[in-house]
């Protein structure tokens, strides 16, 4: 068989925006869910979500007869993690935190097979190489692979464009939580300072031909952030909307301050 094609890598080549959505359930049943409802990517977080491994190939398998793309986030940028990842079928995979070139560097190399990177060899092994179905993986996997790294620090925007300028990387995300964090301003994105490095980040990455993306749950921010040049948005959390609809379905009945009260008889 043909090595699986990445629509998602070629997809930010074009200019229409990507509209995704976090994946946070931890699990194939929900993360089908996710895929059967048109978004064009869904970002499986194994970051902060309770993710593994297996658990994180599990929802790879469930989504993968939709059109929805799967990115997934890796933990951290460890090289013996994205190999497995990797190994698992992951073929856009989001690293949190990168804040040097140098960073960027060693994550395309923990992608990329010798002579032009470190990536152990798992062959017939792999469902990336579907238990070698697919001739030639190692010498064409780097085509479909495609590494997207998150700037959510003041270095990382300080260093945006050494980082963007790194050849392999794809794209950068900005992580809004973790810089307006960062710059002491407890998760509230909508700073002024904040919303200057957000925009910074998004055009010194458009000027080094590196598409852009950001999670933006608030609709004015994903449409902001579209019109400054984000490629890809994530424009919700699942966790968040299955929360909300059930506060919000509550209070229909109940006012939100009245306690629970538990029975368990009728
Ligand atoms: O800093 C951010 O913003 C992100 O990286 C996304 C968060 O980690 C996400 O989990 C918020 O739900």
């Amino acid at each position: 068989m043909d090595l699986p094609i990445n629509p998602f890598k070629a997809a930010l080549r074009r200019s229409e925006p990507l509209y995704g959505i976090w994946a946070g359930f931890a699990t194939p049943y929900a993360a089908e869910i996710i895929a059967t409802t048109g978004y064009d990517w869904m970002l499986v977080d194994g970051e902060h979500a309770p993710n593994t491994v297996p658990t994180l190939l599990g929802q790879l398998q469930a989504v993968a007869p939709y059109a929805t793309h799967p990115v997934v986030r890796a933990v951290h940028g460890d090289a013996v993690l994205i190999k497995q990842l990797l190994d698992a079928g992951v073929q856009t995979l989001m690293v949190p935190m990168v804040e040097t070139a140098e960073q960027a560097r060693a994550l395309v190399q923990a992608m990329r097979y010798p002579p032009y990177g470190i990536r152990g060899v798992g062959g017939g092994l792999t469902r990336a190489t579907r238990w070698d179905a697919v001739p030639d993986y190692i010498r064409t996997a780097h085509e479909q692979l495609c590494l997207i790294v998150q700037i959510e620090s003041r270095l990382g925007v300080e260093n945006a464009a050494e980082i963007a300028a790194v050849e392999g990387v794809d794209a950068v995300f900005i992580g809004p939580a973790d810089l307006s964090t960062g710059m002491g301003h407890a998760g509230d994105a909508s700073q002024p300072e904040v919303q200057d490095c957000i925009r910074r980040t998004i055009e010194t990455t458009l000027a080094h031909g590196k598409a852009c993306g950001i999670l933006a749950p608030r609709e004015e921010d994903a449409r902001r952030y579209t019109d400054w040049g984000c490629r890809f948005v994530a424009v919700a959390i699942d966790i968040s909307l299955m929360r909300q609809a059930a506060v919000a379905n509550l209070a229909r009945y109940r006012a939100p301050s009245q306690p629970a009260i538990v029975s368990t008889t009728y």
